[in-house]
């Protein structure tokens, strides 16, 4: 049986708002409804173009989530840095996303940027924000983030998405690996990117530790079909 949370990932809601200027779907009033329907979590990634997610957005969630907020986002950014400290989420899950990029694709190398890291990470941990960074299912960058301070890690789980038809045990193992490593130097398990109803309760039930998953593009596109409600319900039946 598995712990892991289900954060639900809204960037894809106000990418939809956005298209036509409006507020219409409203994303607070989406955010407060996946809570509803059993998210245990809201996640948002807020990115400078504010494609989807506006800055403002946070602002506006902020007083209202009551399940777990997580922002993630590029912590170079200042903007960003500010946003998190003055809104004060759960968790900031820090990305090492580049300018224009078109979603994310790669963790960090925690020990290139050990230094940067352990003096960004404290900035937030003294605010009392949980912290989480986004790592590939490396071992030695899950050693390496130990020292940064992280609480967390975030397995991003591209690769594994990608070859889990071909092969899930082949898939699966890099990150049987990363958790084993990050249960051993006692770092907490976050995972996210492209994690889908086919996929997600493999992978939870492979991964030690799991304490959330953070799971957007795939949960939305579902809905459609599914309505918002049912496809939560069987989001989190995957992780039972
Ligand atoms: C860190 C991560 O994997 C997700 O936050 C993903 O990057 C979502 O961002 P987009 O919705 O912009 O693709
Ligand atoms: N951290 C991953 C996330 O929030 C959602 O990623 P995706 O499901 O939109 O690929």
């Amino acid at each position: 049986m598995s712990l892991a949370k289900l954060s639900v990932n809204i960037n894809k809601i106000a990418t939809l708002r956005n298209s036509r200027g409006g507020n219409n779907p409203n994303v607070l009033q989406i955010a407060l409804d996946c809570e509803r329907f059993g998210a245990q979590g809201i996640t948002v990634h807020p990115r400078p173009d504010e494609r989807h997610i506006r800055y403002q957005d946070v602002y506006d969630l902020k007083g209202q989530i009551q399940t777990e907020f997580n922002i993630e986002g590029n912590c170079q950014e200042e903007k960003f840095v500010e946003l998190v400290l003055t809104n004060k989420p759960t968790q900031v899950t820090l990305v090492p996303d580049a300018l224009g990029q078109i979603t994310s694709n790669h963790g960090w190398d925690t020990i290139k940027h050990q230094n940067y890291l352990q003096d960004i990470i404290a900035v937030f941990k003294q605010e009392g924000i949980r912290v989480s960074i986004f790592v590939d299912p490396n071992p030695e960058m899950v050693e390496a983030a130990k020292t940064t301070g992280t609480d967390r890690i975030e397995l991003y789980t591209e690769s594994y998405a990608v070859n889990y038809h071909q092969d899930k045990e082949k898939a699966i193992l890099p990150y049987v690996k990363a958790s084993e490593m990050a249960n051993k130097v006692g770092l907490g398990i976050n995972a996210g990117h492209d994690l889908d109803l086919q996929n997600l309760q493999y992978f939870a039930q492979n991964i030690p530790g799991l304490l959330e998953v953070s799971i957007g593009h795939a949960l939305i596109c579902d809905a459609l079909y599914l309505g918002l409600e049912n496809t939560i319900q069987r989001y989190l039946y995957q992780l039972k």
